[in-house]
């Protein structure tokens, strides 16, 4: 954006500032060029991190077969543990590593009702007793404990917020820790993409107004964790998205239109995982995952 000199007023130096069409004292647009958002300053913001909590504990795990991440996150002091949509042919590994960590387990949480896997919530909370399957109130889903939007989660001395971020599903939420500044987006905001929107409840319009309310509403510099990606990049920020996501940087207009014509294959799990997901993961199993966990899911 360039500004040009017009003139004097009042013995100050007098510029035109493009973007607010009209003319500025010279300090007034060097407030405005130098310490409003633009490219260079977003850049900043975006490095700037923050830093975790001392006692935080955090580890992201991915599955191979459906490019899923988990992820594990503790209190180290009290060891209470919340784990985020885990999945269910690697819950062995995943109580595994709980185990070995020393932590607890408190939570075994799912960002939503998932259509290409199955959860591994259900098999968790056998693994390790004493911890709880969780879900929100309208993904319509069992589950131990249901949440809503403004809920909170507490492991230890940390805090989770819940988010409702339908769209791809009725019952998506984002899990927000503020004190760290990161947040597990689901498949609500995928890194460059989105959740997609031509089947369970897919609604594009909501989910547009998902993430600009819910999710680019955090700070520029917020780490994002979605639950998948096909790509090989771990994590990204609400700035980079913000700037960068080639369908949620259009208006709502287009971006329906993006939508409404992915034609994308259907996930080749979905006629397996939603059955089971719809029971927290613990009932309706493909025989492969009765055999496999049968020692901890006989009744
Ligand atoms: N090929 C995969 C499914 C890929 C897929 O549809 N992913 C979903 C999230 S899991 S329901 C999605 O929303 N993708 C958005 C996109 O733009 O790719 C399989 O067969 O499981």
């Amino acid at each position: 954006m360039s500004v040009s000199l017009v003139g004097k007023i009042c013995k100050q130096t007098v510029v035109w500032y493009p973007k607010i069409k009209s003319p500025l004292s010279f300090a007034q647009a060097f407030h405005l060029h130098v310490r409003s958002p633009s490219p260079v300053k977003s850049f900043a913001s975006m490095t700037q991190q923050i830093h975790v909590s001392e006692n935080f504990f955090f580890k992201q795990l991915f599955d191979r077969v459906s490019c899923t991440y988990s992820y594990l996150v503790a209190d180290t002091e009290s060891k209470e543990a919340i784990i985020i949509d885990p999945v269910i042919d690697l819950a062995d590994r995943d109580a595994k590593i709980i185990d070995n960590l020393g932590l607890k387990l408190k939570y075994s949480v799912n960002t939503h009702m998932h259509a290409d896997h199955i959860t591994g919530t259900g098999v968790l909370k056998k693994l390790l007793p004493g911890s709880q399957s969780v879900i929100s109130t309208a993904s319509q889903a069992l589950a131990d404990k249901h949440v809503a939007h403004g809920d909170i989660l507490e492991f230890g001395n940390h805090k989770m917020e819940v988010r409702a971020t339908p769209g791809h599903t009725n019952g998506c939420v984002t899990y927000v820790c503020h004190e760290q500044g990161i947040a597990f987006t689901g498949d609500t905001l995928l890194i460059r993409g989105c959740g997609r929107t031509d089947f369970q409840e897919g609604n594009p319009e909501r989910l547009y107004d998902s993430v600009y309310n819910q999710i680019f509403s955090l700070p520029d510099n917020f780490r994002l964790f979605p639950a998948h990606d096909y790509n090989g990049i771990l994590d990204t920020t609400v700035w980079e998205e913000k700037k960068f996501n080639p369908r949620l940087t259009k208006s709502k207009e287009q971006f329906v239109e993006i939508m409404n014509n992915l034609n994308l294959a259907y996930p080749a799990q979905i006629d397996k995982a939603l059955p089971a997901n719809k029971v927290c993961g613990l009932y309706n199993l493909p025989p492969e995952m009765e055999e496999k966990y049968k020692s901890v899911l006989k009744p």
